[in-house]
């Protein structure tokens, strides 16, 4: 018997190498977003992307963050609203952020790219072997700042096949960032069982601590290329680094 109902997983640095999200994924969108937006200007997904991103860039502006120069899609034209759009992807990616405007382009982005075959997701060999078990004996959901859409692609179209039928759900951060213990407290409620029937596992330890505290089972994933961990997250933590011993 597990002691758990849900296990609710992280994706870069639990599922999947960070290695793969740096240098295979994030390239991807900087090496194409110029060309990418210039064809596909005219798609009414891409506006709703250009929208949020145009939002979000003059929220941080005013906000004083010096990198987001306003974007006005009444004023401005095409060619420079691309530009700054452009701009604005090139110094969020290179900063990481974990924005939902930046996260729902890229998503779009990369489906193109699996569809073709340049992109292929990146699976531990063990995260796909205990996500297959649990399916039969749980619920495996996902929670990555990465967009359900980029998560629905990354696990459909793995280097292990399409893992999709052994996930139950998805979130992200439109649920709430997930540093922040109420995101972990609304998906719990959204899922429908109890906080401490839920095993979270991930490799960021403000997010371990947040699900701690909305009284989640917590594990932290150790990778190769991970996070450096501290003391105290050693010390008060259960960690792993093969998801089948928590079977
Ligand atoms: C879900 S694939 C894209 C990965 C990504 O963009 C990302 O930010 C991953 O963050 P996570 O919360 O899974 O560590
Ligand atoms: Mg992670």
């Amino acid at each position: 018997m597990l002691g758990y109902d849900i296990v609710l997983l992280d994706v870069e640095g639990t599922t999947t190498p960070i290695s793969f999200v740096h240098e295979v994924l994030f390239p991807y969108i900087l090496d194409n977003v110029d060309q990418f937006l210039k064809a596909k200007w005219r798609d009414p997904v891409v506006q709703e992307h250009v929208r949020a991103i145009a939002d979000q860039t003059n929220k941080d502006a005013q906000a004083g963050i010096v990198h987001a120069t306003p974007i006005d899609l009444d004023a401005d034209t095409p060619e420079v609203i691309r530009q700054k759009v452009a701009a604005n992807v090139n110094w969020q990616m290179k900063a990481d952020r974990k924005i939902a405007a930046l996260k729902g382009l890229q998503g779009y982005m990369w489906r193109f790219g699996y569809a073709s075959g340049q992109l292929q997701g990146v699976m531990f060999d063990d995260a796909v072997e205990a996500i297959k078990r649990w399916s039969t004996d749980c619920k495996v959901f996902i929670y990555s700042s990465g967009s359900v859409e980029a998560q629905k692609l990354i696990f459909g179209y793995s280097d292990h096949g399409d893992l999709l039928p052994y996930i139950s759900g998805h979130y992200d951060t439109n649920i709430g960032s997930k540093q922040e213990s109420q995101s972990y407290t609304k998906i719990a409620e959204d899922i429908g069982v109890l906080p401490k029937r839920i095993l979270f596992i991930s490799d960021n330890e403000n997010e371990i601590y947040a699900a701690d505290q909305a009284g989640f089972q917590t594990v932290v994933s150790v990778r190769p290329g991970n996070p450096l961990l501290t003391e105290a997250t050693k010390k008060n933590y259960k960690l792993t680094s093969d998801f089948m011993e928590l079977l």
